[in-house]
């Protein structure tokens, strides 16, 4: 068995390889705040680890709260990966931990056994809350929870394990050393080594994952109001009227259109416009079931995709809509401020012979109706009237 020396230098070279992998992966993902703390805990493990090389000159507890505190750390990190970005309070509640398990270091540093006893409980605690985090996130890719969970198990078992020993083992009840628990704290270098240079290869694979959400959600969304945006809505009307066509379903279209809104920009500025479009947008989403679609079409207008619903249930929704948002009022620089919503609308059995196009430009007709109606009203859209020429 390699001695617990060589094995100490072998875990700080790949900690430190790791490190730098990190810190690369986290400047090239800056939209990945997980990746950061991720790197600033190997950093920190990296600096514990150099201070238990040098166990001869500094205290081992001070080292061992160097390195578990790398593992609140990383945690930190676990904890912002799931809620997509910073959570406030990092350094207190770092300093808190460090007060806390660096005391109880401090007062057992006579004791060998208590004091692994203690970092090997910490490291099993953190490593089942790693653990917790990622499955809480519910991420479709199962086989990365799995991965991770499994590095992380091993990784607690290992310190289960080591916990046990100098718990009921009476030759590490006996060890006052580093170097006299020789061989099971080999075994946990060579675990570490591998799970450092693991740990890191899934931080960089997570981070990726949580980029290619990031884009596909750039490339789908309006980024002002986070509905769809016209492309993205498009693609999926288009597959909901083919559904909706083949179990011979109603399918309605709304187009809504914020009256005046010119007039809102210039009067109380664009910022209040922009807030007007993201109440709109909620207040929609707030009248909409998970399986209609809608979109921001484009400046003012959004468009909703209702699959199901017959005529009478869509023109009270569009009433519901407009009624509700004209009692709305915002708070802005001048005063108090409301706006109205003109609604056209189409509700059709047959989809087959009018397609999402066809669909749009009737509510496009019946929406420019209501506007010449005077505006904050609902129009469904009619056919035209046939005009049959007068005889002479
Ligand atoms: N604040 C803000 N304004 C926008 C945005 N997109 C488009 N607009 C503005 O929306 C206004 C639309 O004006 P018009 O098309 O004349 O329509 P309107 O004033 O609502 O009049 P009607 O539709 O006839 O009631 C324009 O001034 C655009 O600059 C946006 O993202 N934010």
């Amino acid at each position: 068995m390699l001695d617990i020396t060589t094995l100490m230098v072998v875990l700080a070279l790949t900690t430190i390889t790791s490190a730098l992998g990190l810190l690369v992966a986290s400047f090239l993902n800056r939209q990945v705040v997980a990746i950061r703390y991720w790197a600033l805990g190997i950093g920190v493990i990296i600096v514990g680890v150099v201070l238990q090389s040098m166990r001869h000159q500094v205290p081992l507890w001070l080292s061992a709260a160097v390195i578990t505190q790398g593992y609140f750390v990383w945690l930190w990190g676990t904890r912002c990966y799931r809620l997509n970005g910073h959570i406030n309070g990092f350094w207190l509640t770092m300093c808190l931990t460090l007060l806390v398990q660096g005391g109880l270091f401090f007062v057992l540093r006579d004791s060998w056994r208590y004091s692994v006893v203690l970092y090997s409980l910490i490291v099993v605690l953190v490593s089942l809350l790693n653990i917790v985090e990622l499955w809480r996130m519910r991420i479709p890719q199962r086989a990365l929870i799995w991965v991770w969970s499994s590095l992380w198990g091993v990784h607690s078992v290992i310190y289960l394990r080591r916990f046990l020993l100098y718990q009921f083992d009476p030759v590490y009840m006996a060890a006052d050393t580093l170097d006299a628990a020789e061989s099971v704290e080999a075994l946990n270098y060579l675990e570490g080594i591998v799970f450092v240079y693991c740990f890191s290869l899934l931080c960089v694979i997570l981070a990726t994952r949580s980029l290619q959400d990031e884009l596909k959600l750039q490339a789908t969304r309006d980024p002002l109001t986070n509905l769809l945006n016209r492309r993205a809505f498009e693609e999926s009307a288009l597959r909901q009227l083919a559904i909706s066509q083949r179990e011979r379903e109603e399918v309605a279209l709304l187009l809504m259109d914020l009256d005046k809104f010119k007039c809102i920009n210039d009067t109380h500025g664009h910022g209040a416009g922009d807030e007007v479009l993201k109440a709109f947008a909620r207040h929609l989403s707030q009248q909409v079931r998970a399986q209609d679609l809608l979109c921001r079409f484009g400046g003012e207008e959004f468009v909703l995709l209702i699959p199901g619903g017959n005529s009478q249930s869509i023109d009270a929704l569009a009433e519901r809509i407009r009624t509700l948002w004209q009692t709305q009022t915002f708070t802005v620089a001048q005063g108090e401020l409301s706006a109205t919503v003109s609604i056209g609308y189409i509700s059709s059995a047959d989809v087959e012979r009018q397609g999402l196009y066809s669909l749009i430009d009737r509510a496009d007709k019946a929406l420019y109706r209501a506007k010449q109606d005077g505006r904050n009203c609902v129009r469904c859209w009619q056919p035209e009237p046939i005009l049959t020429p007068v005889p002479s």
